[in-house]
């Protein structure tokens, strides 16, 4: 009979010393795999164990996905047969074309996000992905196609998306931040706050433990959380191709005054409830100005989403919303415009009670 690629990952684990305690399948409607709970468990409970002989060591924390990815590709050409015996792990990553990220968004569809800042920062680190091909980083890699014929710019950025989407952070023996690529447990997806359910560990002897953080339900989705730059949609977009519905709606990081992709900002929308550092008629004004701004309404948006009435497309500039990566890049938008509304009517309420308004 045939067996899947998550079944012979973890038929591969468990032959070279490992344990899994959870199953990798769909986790919702869209068909996004995940890890779920094969029975009820405690809190402190071990749902994997990875021996560390399995993990793949990277670089650095400061180097980037591009470098690593290089690095990857020269660990898999100097060590054939460790790259064979790699092959269960391997295979159960995303097909080529399956990553959408920084890396390897097409541009084409961009526009649909109506923001300027979050598309031409995609724009700039696919530019850096393929210059890093061409041999503009020559210290980093001199002639690609001499170095590795037969690998395509669509593979080098796709491998490139997988190392920075997949990969785990972890010190050292130093205390140096490594990046390492660790089968299995890079099969489980991010959640924050009170969503978290599993924490991911490095054991003094260099082993991989993932542990529950309280009881789990059987069937129950296993989630942990990623890093801390990924909280708000324009975030998870950018770095790992998601973004989330929040309750309550979460703002952008560049909507939030000196946001920014990369790091978690200093400030909330809790800032903009009475009482807080961000109530004042200027940042009223300020986040208006960004409502505005947008060539649609969220009510709009969503007739667009409903896409039964094909010509509205055409009052858009003709543009499509088919297929999954489009409708996420309405969504991004529309969900932006919502907590923009929400924040704005709590920070009227709170200039009302100041008496500012
Ligand atoms: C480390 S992998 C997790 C496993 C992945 N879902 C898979 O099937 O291989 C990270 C990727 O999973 C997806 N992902 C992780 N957490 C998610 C979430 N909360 N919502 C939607 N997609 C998520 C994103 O595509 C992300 O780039």
């Amino acid at each position: 009979g045939s067996i899947t690629a998550e079944e012979n990952l973890i038929k591969w684990v468990r032959r070279c010393g490992g344990t899994i305690d959870l199953e990798i399948g769909s986790v919702n409607h869209k068909g996004l795999r995940g890890t779920v709970a094969v029975r009820d468990m405690n809190k402190s409970q071990i749902a994997v164990h990875l021996p560390a002989h399995l993990a793949v060591e990277l670089g650095e924390g400061h180097v980037t996905s591009e470098e690593n990815s290089v690095k990857l590709l020269r660990l898999q050409k100097q060590n054939p047969a460790w790259n064979e015996s790699m092959l269960p792990y391997w295979e159960s990553l995303p097909l080529l074309g399956t990553s959408l990220t920084k890396q390897t968004y097409p541009a084409e569809p961009l526009d649909l996000l109506q923001d300027q800042i979050l598309a031409a920062s995609i724009l700039v680190h696919g530019a850096y992905t393929k210059n890093v091909y061409d041999g503009g980083k020559p210290a980093l890699i001199d002639n690609f196609q001499e170095e590795f014929p037969g690998v395509s710019y669509q593979e080098f950025s796709h491998l490139t998306s997988v190392v920075a989407s997949y990969a785990f952070l972890f010190p050292d023996e130093e205390g140096v931040a490594k990046r390492m690529m660790l089968p299995v447990l890079d099969m489980i997806n991010h959640a924050d706050g009170g969503d978290v359910n599993l924490e991911i560990m490095q054991a003094d002897n260099g082993d991989f433990y993932a542990y529950t953080l309280r009881d789990v339900a059987k069937g129950e989705e296993l989630v942990h959380e990623y890093n801390t730059g990924i909280y708000r949609n324009d975030q998870s977009l950018f770095h790992y191709g998601f973004i989330r519905e929040h309750d309550p709606p979460r703002l952008t990081a560049q909507d939030l005054p000196a946001g920014n992709l990369y790091e978690a900002t200093g400030y909330s929308e809790e800032d903009y409830e009475f009482g807080g550092r961000l109530v004042s008629k200027a940042e009223l004004a300020r986040l208006e100005a960004i409502l505005k701004s947008f060539p649609t309404t969220e009510a709009e948006d969503a007739k667009l989403m409903e896409g039964r009435n094909a010509a509205w497309a055409g009052l858009f500039g003709g543009q499509s919303v088919q297929t999954p990566l489009e409708r996420m890049f309405v969504k991004y938008r529309m969900l932006r415009k919502q907590a923009l509304a929400q924040v704005i009517q709590r920070l009227k309420d709170a200039l009302i009670v100041t008496k500012e308004l």
